[in-house]
């Protein structure tokens, strides 16, 4: 079975104070760039790619907007891949930087269209009822984890195929302060790179399942690096199978975090 995706470094995040151990990275916060240029949210919507599974959000942030923040993430002190991964842990080979930043996941998830869009996606065409809402995104949402994470792949460098799990995290609600249990539901990768950039390859693929064992699986969905693009794939127990193909030309910059969904 192919393996997770680097579960020592997906802990759940909190809110709460924490002990040195359960800190992903010690980072602050950086002093991120405003989100700004945007695309109007009217002029935004979902894309299905697989139907309840992968979506992509196209021209969710300007290539402007990429632009000034590759400038600004290439300034943060990213780190090399671990040496060879634990066992069970999927091969992942980049650059990371990650972050608990409860202020920008609000942020990224207010000031773009995310917050609007998924909580009255439109999906096809047709708004989804709160039942077909809940259905889709896994529960209630609350917002985006805090958990930020940034790749930069640069050539030759790849994410092998495996499965995001769901973890358990503590929601800091913007709006009242308090902190709600939530579980992640959704990956959320946000491409700031793509051939317009300079990046060859890099595309990232999933494997949909056969329906049964006696038919062929699927053809593999290759996701197209776009800039600006946010892709949506289910993650947990639906996850399908998929992977980073490695990047042949160029950099790829991707910004990584999750839907969080009540618990
Ligand atoms: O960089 C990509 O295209 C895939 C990243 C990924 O699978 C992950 O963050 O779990
Ligand atoms: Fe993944």
């Amino acid at each position: 079975m192919p393996p997770k995706a680097d579960k020592t470094k997906e802990k759940p995040t909190s809110t709460k104070v924490k002990t040195s151990k359960s800190i992903a990275a010690p980072h602050p916060p950086p002093n991120w760039p405003p989100i700004s240029p945007i695309q109007p949210t009217a002029d935004l919507s979902f894309h299905t790619l697989l139907q309840d599974q992968i979506l992509t959000i196209p021209n969710l942030w300007t290539a402007t907007l990429c632009k000034t923040y590759v400038s600004f993430l290439s300034t943060l002190p990213l780190t090399m891949t671990p040496g060879k991964p634990k066992r069970g842990d999927a091969v992942r080979v980049n650059d990371r930087f990650q972050v608990d930043d409860p202020s920008f996941a609000e942020k990224l998830w207010s000031d773009t269209a995310i917050g609007e869009l998924v909580v009255a996606p439109v999906v096809n065409g047709l708004e989804l009822n709160q039942q077909q809402r809940r259905d889709l995104w896994g529960g209630e949402i609350l917002g985006l984890n805090s958990n930020i994470r940034v790749y930069r792949y640069s050539k030759g460098q790849f994410f092998d195929q495996h499965y995001d799990d769901s973890n358990s995290v503590n929601f800091l609600e913007s709006s009242t302060g308090s902190v709600v249990p939530a579980k992640t539901t959704w990956t959320l990768l946000l491409y700031l790179s793509s051939p317009a950039t300079g990046c060859q390859g890099g595309e990232t693929v999933f494997y949909p399942e056969a329906a049964s064992k006696r038919e062929a699986p699927p053809s593999p969905v290759v996701v197209e690096l776009s800039v600006g693009t946010l892709l949506l794939h289910r993650h947990g127990k639906d996850c399908l199978l998929h992977q980073g193909r490695e990047v042949t030309e160029g950099e790829k910059w991707v910004i990584r975090t999750d839907l969080c969904a009540k618990r």
